[in-house]
């Protein structure tokens, strides 16, 4: 196959961050995309209806002229929402709510410290019929972090589940067999996200030929079993998993640091990448699924009408793209890719 025609995909899981950068993630999201769940995880977090719309608002202005792209703005749920809030967030359109349990991940200190505590908000969303975002992994320094997903779903996802069987789930950037396996026996009111990179690489990528910080992201990625474990899932069919790229723009500089910053940058390939994973896999004829039909399937949205073409055509990733006054390092930057999105 030389050439790939999808109905237009959607990104189910993305940082644009704010600001100057939005003139970048912006711009390569709107290529590549229709819409995009937009993650709340600002400084400050996105925890007001007004402030989801007027990040909206930014957003809707970095698009290039002549391109068109929905962001669908999320919530972030810290331990002092008020339910009400949720209600007046439904009213305006807001899909969902995200939950960071604090600390697990770039800027969730303001994330949730129990999830007692989230309970009369839970409610609220069930109720509303909200979508609930999850990072899953548990935060207790004693478990080890390549552990932490797993961990999340037997000590905080099953008990949320039968306590809100209601509610519809989200569990973001899967990045272990344990949770594909957990998401395919549960209900039809949990689903997964998978990034490309998550299908692309195991752990080793951190560590070839020295520490390399622009495969390190949260949740880590993990040992090769996992990986083939996620491929299986994404290009299963099953209509529980879905495109999240979880592109998660850092500078440069800040990843190259001695305690650099959590995030993969896939946004300005993010097709390509994907469509690498799934012809690995010798299942091109799933990604339309995944990418453009499950998403919005489950998030009771219309499919796109519109398409995306793409070609088996080698280039080569920028090293950088600018970001503000930094530079923004690509995954794969420098690397030929063989696949190329046209139109
Ligand atoms: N995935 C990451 O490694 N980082 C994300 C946060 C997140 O999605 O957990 C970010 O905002 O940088
Ligand atoms: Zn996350
Ligand atoms: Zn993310």
């Amino acid at each position: 196959m030389n050439t790939l025609t999808l109905t237009r995909p959607d990104d189910w899981h993305l940082h644009l961050r704010d600001g100057v950068f939005l003139q970048t993630t912006v711009a390569h999201a709107a290529q590549q995309f229709g819409r995009a769940i937009v993650m709340p995880n600002l400084r400050p977090p996105v925890t007001t209806v007004e402030q989801a719309l007027a990040y909206k608002e930014r957003i809707l202005a970095a698009i290039p002229a002549g391109m068109q792209f929905e962001p669908l703005p999320t919530l972030y749920l810290t331990d002092n929402l008020a339910p009400a809030e949720i209600v007046k967030a439904r009213q305006a359109g807001i899909l969902a709510c995200k939950l960071y349990p604090a600390g697990a991940t770039t800027n969730s200190d303001a994330g949730v410290t129990s999830l007692q505590k989230i309970h009369p908000v839970l409610e609220a969303m069930q109720a509303q019929g909200m979508i609930l975002l999850v990072h899953g992994e548990v935060t207790d320094p004693a478990i080890d972090l390549f552990d932490r997903e797993a961990v999340f779903i037997d000590q905080q996802l099953i008990p949320l589940r039968r306590d809100f069987p209601e509610l519809k789930i989200v569990m973001e950037h899967i990045t272990t067999r344990e949770a594909a396996q957990y998401v395919t026996q549960a209900d039809d009111r949990l689903a997964a996200t998978i990034t490309a990179h998550h299908l692309l690489y195991n752990r080793n990528a951190i560590f070839t030929g020295g520490i390399r910080p622009h495969y390190y992201c949260l949740p880590v990625l993990k040992r090769e079993t996992h990986r083939q474990a996620l491929v299986e899932a994404a290009t299963s069919g099953n209509a529980k998993f879905f495109l999240g790229t979880d592109s998660a723009p850092h500078a440069a500089h800040l990843k190259e640091h001695a305690s650099g910053c959590a995030g993969c940058y896939t946004a300005h390939a993010a097709l390509e990448l994907y469509a690498q994973a799934f012809e690995a896999a010798n299942a091109l004829e799933q990604l339309e699924a995944f990418a453009s039909f499950n998403g919005p399937d489950f998030y009771n949205l219309p499919r796109n009408t519109n398409t995306v073409h793409l070609e088996k055509q080698p280039w080569v990733v920028p090293e950088s793209y600018s970001y503000g006054e930094a530079q923004l390092k690509p995954l794969c930057a420098g690397e030929t890719l063989s696949w190329k999105l046209v139109s």
